[in-house]
């Protein structure tokens, strides 16, 4: 593997967990935008989009993924907005391999079943935000990947396939 590889998706696709089994398969670190973003406030999402709000979340993704033009061979999970600024999905698609996790609102609805830390489900359905999003993650991928009906190990090797 040459290059970075960028898993973009809804939450609940999968990015995390399919991410952290390609790093382990392929040897490379593993990041995961989200939980550096929760790391360098020492705050969670959910309390930085409470306290400042999703305008100020989106800068601090923007700013973090520039953090990774500098960086060589790794996966990394994306959060799953990351391709509503323009900016990002430029970065993306120059910066490394960038694969679309897709899964359907039911799959989705399933995973996250309990989760309560996830700010915009408080005022959007996941049907919502697919709806808004399905073109931008299409257009961003180089390739997607179904994940409605695979386990982590049969998605990360599909993956490796098409690299
Ligand atoms: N292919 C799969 N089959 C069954 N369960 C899965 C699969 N992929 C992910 N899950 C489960 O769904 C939940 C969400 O997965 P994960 O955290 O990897 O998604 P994500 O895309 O990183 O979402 P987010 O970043 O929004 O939290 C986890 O509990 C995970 O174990
Ligand atoms: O879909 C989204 O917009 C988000 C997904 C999560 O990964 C987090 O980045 C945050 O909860 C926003
Ligand atoms: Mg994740």
């Amino acid at each position: 593997m040459k290059e970075k590889i960028f898993l973009i998706g809804m939450m609940g696709a999968g990015k995390t967990s399919v991410g952290k089994w390609l790093s382990r398969e392929l040897n490379v670190p593993f990041f995961d935008t989200d939980a550096m973003i929760e790391t360098q406030l020492g705050m969670s999402i959910a309390e930085i989009f409470n306290k400042w709000g999703e305008v100020y979340f989106r800068k601090l993704e923007r700013e973090i993924l520039q953090t990774f033009r500098d960086k060589t061979k790794c996966v990394v999970s994306t959060g799953g907005g990351i391709v509503l600024a323009e900016e990002n999905r430029q970065f993306l698609r120059s910066n490394g391999r960038v694969v679309f996790l897709q899964a359907g609102s039911e799959t989705i609805s399933k995973r996250l079943q309990g989760d309560d830390t996830r700010p915009l489900l408080k005022e959007l359905s996941i049907e919502t935000l697919i709806e808004q999003r399905k073109k931008l993650y299409e257009t961003t991928a180089h390739f997607n990947i179904l994940t409605d009906a695979d386990s982590i190990s049969e998605i990360g090797r599909r993956i490796l396939t098409k690299l």
